[in-house]
């Protein structure tokens, strides 16, 4: 079977497209290839990826800037038509910038740059981006100052309704609470997807958990997820 084809995005700022590049080719054995923003041709992928970084170095807010891009135009046209689009921790501010998906991410509500391993509950492992992570909850990297998902009443609702919550913040034994919660996100959400299930925004970083040499492979469970949905 021909090789799955991930676009990476890459934005001034952007610092772990190369991890997504290593994740996706070296580790998947699919192929990877990067878009420069200034690009309008997304050059036929089956998956577009918007790694993690400071884009536009964060200034006016974290995503405003890369919003307007024609890479993330594309990209819009692209989540529009069906196509399948992930955007990791600076990429999950973009999607919401874009508004391809709900909410905003404000700043930690410890007002502090936070960088370690989570644990993270799957509520809904029948998407395209879920289907391989196993019940008990994963450890996933996070690495963000501005990652406290935050939306309103309304908007919380619906999410709930469409069962659009993909991941929350847990503890080792899978307990959502206060304590589990490292950014203040409502309800611990670290991750969503869009109404149609084709666009998924998450602020922990499963590309930087792939290899026993680096002591976490969870993050394998998310990429093998994507991988499964195109085979089967
Ligand atoms: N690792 C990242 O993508 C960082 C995201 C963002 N710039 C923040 O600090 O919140």
């Amino acid at each position: 079977m021909a090789k799955l084809r991930f676009g990476i995005i890459v934005f001034p700022g952007s610092n772990c497209d190369y991890d997504a590049y290593h994740a996706i080719n070296s580790v998947m054995g699919e192929e990877a290839y990067f878009v420069w923003h200034e690009d309008k041709d997304l050059k036929n992928p089956d998956c577009i990826i918007i790694p993690g970084g400071f884009s536009y170095g964060d200034y006016l807010r974290c995503g405003a800037m890369a919003k307007f891009s024609p890479a993330m135009e594309e990209t819009v046209n692209f989540a529009e038509k069906g196509g399948k689009v992930i955007g990791i921790c600076n990429g999950f501010q973009i999607l919401t910038e874009a508004n391809l998906l709900p909410g905003a991410l404000l700043r930690n509500t410890n007002l502090h740059f936070i960088c370690k391993e989570v644990y993270l509950k799957c509520e809904n492992r029948d998407l395209v981006f879920t289907n391989q992570i196993p019940e008990r909850p994963i450890k996933i990297p996070i690495a963000h100052a501005e990652g406290n998902y935050f939306c309103d009443q309304k908007t919380l609702k619906e999410l709930k309704e469409n069962n659009q919550i993909v991941f929350r913040y847990c503890d080792e034994k899978g307990n959502v609470n206060k304590e589990s919660n490292p950014n203040g996100s409502i309800e611990n959400i670290a991750g969503i997807v869009n109404k149609n299930g084709n666009v998924l925004g998450m602020m922990p970083h499963p590309e930087r958990a792939m290899e026993e040499i680096l002591g976490n492979t969870d993050g394998l469970y998310f990429f093998k997820s994507i991988v499964n949905s195109f085979v089967n």
